[in-house]
């Protein structure tokens, strides 16, 4: 196997770990410590790969005050944000509010959000045009479901999820932006799109984006595959050209598995 990755890395890889509604404030900050040791005794270097999670809203505040306080070099994120920027809008959380925290990104359009709370293509696009309004960098979340993908529609249909989502996202807005594929049919099953899965659909996004947005602009924008990731299959999808990164759910609860997807290079060169 080679060890090329990502054309010897065009774009800085990107492993995000999405802790779902799992660990209350103190588990929070105990996993992200176990996190950040692992990877410091492992030497890992941040600026080659960067690291981020997205903890539920109530564990931001100890994020933050960790991250500062120890100057970690992860970046964290919310799992959702309101459309709006502030009002009568109970149990909502704003851009801004994030923004305060000092978070850099924001997930939005989860797949869980579509399904669990009937998020939709025109919401979806109202919530990134409000990440952007408060400087945060949202990841779009895309994929199709199982009857899409045994349809054979599965390309067509994410790049319309695309498409809606950047409605109205310009060129400047878009140079910072992260998309992430996300088959529902592979997300908590144990079922992972294959690699060459997980490429067709980053180069058809990538694709997609340059005829938006020219290829300039998307050379930039970062591509990650979630869905089952685990040590075990990190390393043989982000050789994929087109992928740039992880989102990953389930696997990133346990310190040492999420350390081990961060270092997948070193899975590169002794697989
Ligand atoms: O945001 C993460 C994805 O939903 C993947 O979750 P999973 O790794 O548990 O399948």
């Amino acid at each position: 196997m080679t060890t090329s990755t990502n054309g010897n890395f065009d774009r800085t890889p990107l492993i995000a770990g999405n802790w779902k509604m799992n660990m209350d404030h103190v588990q929070g900050i105990t996993l992200l410590q176990k996190l950040v040791w692992t990877l410091e005794d492992a030497k890992h270097n941040f600026e080659r790969v960067e690291v981020a999670v997205f903890p539920p809203f109530t564990d931001l505040r100890g994020v933050q005050t960790l991250v500062a306080g120890d100057d970690l070099p992860v970046a964290y994120g919310g799992q959702d944000l309101s459309q709006h920027d502030s009002g009568a809008y109970t149990g909502d959380i704003s851009g801004q509010f994030l923004a305060r925290l000092g978070c850099r990104y924001v997930l939005v359009g989860h797949s869980e959000r579509r399904t669990l709370h009937g998020e939709n293509d025109a919401l979806i696009s109202a919530k990134v045009a409000a990440a952007y309004r408060h400087g945060l960098v949202p990841v779009l979340c895309v994929g199709e479901g199982l009857e899409v993908r045994t349809a054979g529609t599965h390309v067509a249909h994410t790049l319309e999820q695309v498409r809606a989502g950047l409605e109205g996202v310009s060129a400047d807005q878009a140079a910072q932006l992260v998309i992430a594929y996300e088959p529902v049919w592979a997300i908590g099953t144990g079922e992972v799109a294959g690699p060459a899965d997980a490429q067709e659909m980053c180069a058809a996004i990538r694709a997609e984006l340059e005829k938006l947005y020219g290829a300039g602009t998307a050379a930039g924008v970062r591509l990650l595959y979630g869905g089952s990731v685990k040590s075990a299959n990190a390393a043989s999808i982000l050789r994929e050209r087109d992928v740039d990164g992880l989102l990953v759910g389930g696997a990133s609860l346990d310190a040492a598995e999420f350390a081990s997807i961060v270092r997948f290079e070193h899975h590169l060169v002794t697989e």
